[in-house]
């Protein structure tokens, strides 16, 4: 039924909407890639070898690996600029940088300008087809490592991402430099198919189209390009095959399916089937006991059993946290008593807004310390100020051994600082396990080179680092749902995730940033025996609640700030029974 040629541009289609999908996974829109594209063809058209002297096969391997490295080198050079531009931002400047490219070659005169180059014509419908294979595998392999779960953990909410260990930058740089090599390679294959090329191959509405099949093809499934690239290269033959011959209906009905996916169907063609479906976890659950089961990969068993405890502050997760999910990382050694984090004097100024005034606090290892106040108070802006978010206005600052103010905030998080937040920021679209799974980025491996070659120490690690966040998961009492999607949880219940999430980096320092808002009686008492039991473990933990009752049963210190100032410090029953304290929640006889 279709022509060789269309069974080709099928295949081209697919590679070029994989170079969009490989930035959409980590929630980044650029348009750049058809400047890549454009730089890998007319580069490789000039270097590779003439192949009726060297042969196909040649040519075509110094074309593709010269694309592949012009458009992976382009994206590093964009990238690095850029890579602080968000959503519209880094769209227009690398749409800006594609424009400039085709205007580079239009009026250059190597490149024939805009009559164009002919290429001589070698790319088959098998190598082009086994291409989308090679580039389908890899992004098969990549969804369920420590990497792909980084990357859609840095779409789903960065910041979170940012707290639980991930470097957000460098992880967007290595995503936006997959983009460049896919496209990179694509455009090689391109000057090699079209037997000529011309700065018109790679406008902006190429950039556009390679973007909306992506997206109609879906842009968080894997074979989601794939889809769209055959569904909207297929749509001129089809409309051959009824006899509509109009020009205008293709791009027509891309718009109308572009618009049709974003409103009502944001998985794409790809959530027409099943393993495409909604928030289909990145790996498998087995979430009773303490073997896991890990993605996609079958064979034989991985070792199990328990590892041992390396945790300098012996918060060992129930003895089940194996040998591979260690904390291979830096991490400041606390001994019991030892200062774990402390606040000399800070302040923090929001324009004409005090939120915090000369803040003295200190916390030591194994000690749960409440944070309390009226709404207000300046709470938040400590704890902000504590995990590096915030930079303080004065003051000094020093958190395991680091200063918050000077570090990235993922370095902070893998000095051994794990928090949630006043509102739960969960990786909504992925499952609760795979939240967790995030949340152990620091104390795992990395898996993807190793998945891509299916080496079994791939797949035992991955296994180990299930269990390890399966037990996080039974800790909190919520091990039955991990094979939900995180953002359909009740509120409660996504309280206790974002807890397991940060246990899952196997902290010295938990700050809990009002854990109980949203939980009734029952699961806040549990949720303060879990507290005890953390810090019986050795854990530090800073609890901000404005539940007092839980507080005052669970706390062994309790620091009060009113108006961004301490006005209290001590014990809870001190606390409870200090004038101001009374004041600053009751009001005084007057008021
Ligand atoms: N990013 C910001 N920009 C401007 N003002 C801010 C910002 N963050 C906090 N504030 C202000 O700083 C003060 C302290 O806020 P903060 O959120 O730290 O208090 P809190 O004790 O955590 O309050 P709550 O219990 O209501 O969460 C408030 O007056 C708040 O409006």
């Amino acid at each position: 039924m279709f022509t060789d040629s269309t069974l080709l541009f099928v295949a081209l289609s697919g590679i070029f909407a994989f170079s969009f999908y490989a930035v959409l996974v980590a929630g980044q829109l650029s348009l750049g890639q058809a400047g890549f594209a454009a730089l890998a063809a007319y580069t490789s058209a000039v270097l590779a070898p003439d192949p009726a002297e060297a042969g196909d096969a040649v040519t075509l391997a110094v074309a593709l690996g010269t694309g592949v490295v012009v458009g992976a080198v382009a994206a590093v050079l964009l990238g690095l600029p850029t890579m602080r531009l968000r959503g519209v931002f880094l769209a227009i400047a690398t749409l800006g940088f594609a424009e400039a490219v085709r205007i580079l070659l239009v009026n250059a005169e190597w490149t024939g300008g805009a009559q164009g180059m002919s290429v001589p014509k070698i790319v088959t419908p098998g190598v082009a087809w086994v291409l989308l294979a090679v580039v389908a595998y890899l992004f098969w392999r990549q969804g369920p490592t420590r990497y792909g779960r980084a990357l859609a953990a840095i779409r789903e909410d960065e910041l979170a991402a940012r707290a639980t260990g991930i470097d957000v930058g460098a992880h967007r740089l290595a995503a936006f430099v997959t983009a460049g090599a896919v496209s990179g390679a694509y455009g090689a294959l391109l000057a090699f198919t079209m037997r000529f090329i011309d700065p018109g191959l790679f406008d902006f509405a190429s950039a556009i189209d390679g973007l909306v099949m992506a997206v109609v093809g879906g842009s968080t499934v894997w074979f989601g390009p794939v889809l769209g690239g055959a569904f909207l290269t297929l749509v001129p033959e089809l409309q051959r095959a009824v006899g509509l011959e109009a020009g205008w209906i293709r791009p027509f009905l891309a718009g109308l399916l572009l618009l049709a996916v974003i409103l009502f169907r944001p998985g794409g063609l790809a959530s027409f089937f099943p393993a495409g479906r909604g928030t289909r976890p990145l790996s498998r659950v087995q979430a009773s006991g303490a073997r896991g089961d890990t993605a996609a990969d079958d064979g034989p068993g991985a070792p199990g059993g328990s590892g041992a405890d390396t945790n300098p502050a012996g918060a060992n997760l129930a003895g089940t946290v194996q040998a591979s999910v260690q904390p291979h990382r830096r991490r400041a050694q606390v001994g019991a008593g030892d200062v774990v984090a402390r606040l000399a004097g800070v302040s923090k100024d929001y324009g004409g807004v005090h939120a915090l005034r000369g803040v003295d606090l200190e916390l030591r290892a194994g000690e749960i310390v409440g944070l309390i106040g009226p709404n207000g108070a300046g709470k938040t802006t400590c704890v902000n100020i504590l995990s590096g978010l915030v930079p303080p206005s004065g003051g000094a600052v020093e958190v395991l051994g680091i200063d918050p103010v000077r570090t990235p905030v993922h370095r902070v998080a893998a000095a051994g600082v794990a928090r949630t937040f006043q509102h739960a920021k969960l990786f909504g679209r992925l499952s609760v396990l795979d939240n967790v799974l995030a949340g152990a980025h620091l104390v795992t491996r990395g898996t993807f080179l190793r998945r891509l070659l299916w080496l079994p120490s791939a797949r035992w690690d991955e296994r180990a680092a299930v269990v390890h966040a399966t037990a996080c998961l039974e800790r909190v009492g919520i091990a039955d749902k991990a094979g939900l999607a995180a953002g359909e949880l009740s509120y409660g219940d996504q309280r206790r995730v974002e807890i397991a999430r940060a246990l899952a980096a196997d902290p010295a320092l938990l700050i809990l940033d009002e854990p109980a808002a949203g939980m009734n009686r029952v699961e806040a008492a549990a949720l303060g025996d879990l507290i005890t039991s953390l810090a019986s473990d050795g854990l530090t933990i800073l609890l901000i609640e404005h539940d007092v009752g839980l507080v005052m049963r669970t706390c062994d210190r309790i620091t009060v700030l009113d108006f961004g100032a301490v006005i209290a410090s001590g014990d809870p029953a001190h606390v409870r029974d200090h004038p101001d304290v009374v004041t600053a929640y009751l009001g005084t006889e007057a008021d």
